[in-house]
């Protein structure tokens, strides 16, 4: 669920400004999943943008502040949501936490590196959402050290029904800056996608898991 309409445009807009946007229609990306797409959403590219992420830090900092009060911890999934997560902690003054997608196989075997104690309220962050399948795994990690997990917050979300009935099973509610609806309103409006790729993207939309596979 996004934010609220004017957030969802605005973030919008300033990916595509950034060309965080990738249409490679004619070279398929592929995701996380093992799904191939013709679009990727690189969010990590706004680290490089000082007034991108310091709307993307305000903004998450703000709505951590009004749907969890003052959590104890916020994580970031790494590695797309570390830098993030840093700012939106640094914003709120508050400790930072990480998740790797899996124990690290030598050092301290940690998956999640930082300081922990169990009980503590935890509102976590990610960059993007496709199956939802990375950010739950960190999810997961997380109570394992029996903390409570008040929610998610994420830069986008394809919107995908996978995503949402994963969140709803394992009892997350997720917010998100924005998502493909909105990225695709907002690129109309400026032109971003040519004809022949706004075609491939609705083909696409249809059945994203087998599409080019
Ligand atoms: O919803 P999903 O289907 O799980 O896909 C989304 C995940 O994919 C990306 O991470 P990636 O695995 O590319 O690693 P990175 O964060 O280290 O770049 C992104 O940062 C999300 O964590
Ligand atoms: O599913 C993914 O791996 C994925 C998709 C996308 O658009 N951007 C990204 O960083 N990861």
């Amino acid at each position: 669920m996004v934010l609220d309409k004017d957030t969802a445009k605005k973030t919008a807009e300033l990916l595509l400004q950034i060309n965080a946007i990738k249409l490679e229609p004619e070279n398929p990306f592929t995701w996380a999943s093992g799904w191939k797409s013709p679009i990727y959403c690189d969010n990590r590219i706004m680290l490089s943008y000082p007034e991108v992420r310091n709307f993307v830090q305000e903004v998450m900092a703000k709505q951590v502040e009004k749907l969890y009060g003052k959590p104890d911890v916020i994580a970031g999934v790494a590695t797309g949501a570390i830098g993030i997560g840093i700012l939106v902690a640094e914003a709120l003054g508050l400790p930072f936490v990480y998740v790797r997608p899996e124990p690290k196989s030598h050092g301290r075997q940690n998956q999640i590196e930082g300081y922990l104690e169990s009980g503590q309220n935890v509102v976590v962050i990610e960059d993007l959402i496709s199956t939802g399948k990375s950010s739950l795994n960190a999810v997961k990690a997380l109570k394992e050290q029996q903390v409570n997990v008040m929610g998610m917050i994420a830069i986008f979300t394809y919107g995908f029904s996978v995503a949402t009935s994963n969140f709803q099973e394992e009892n997350v509610s997720l917010h998100t800056l924005s998502d493909y609806n909105h990225l695709i309103e907002q690129a109309s409006e400026t032109n971003y996608i040519q004809e022949s790729h706004q075609q491939t993207l609705l083909e696409w939309k249809t059945n994203p898991q087998q599409w080019k596979q």
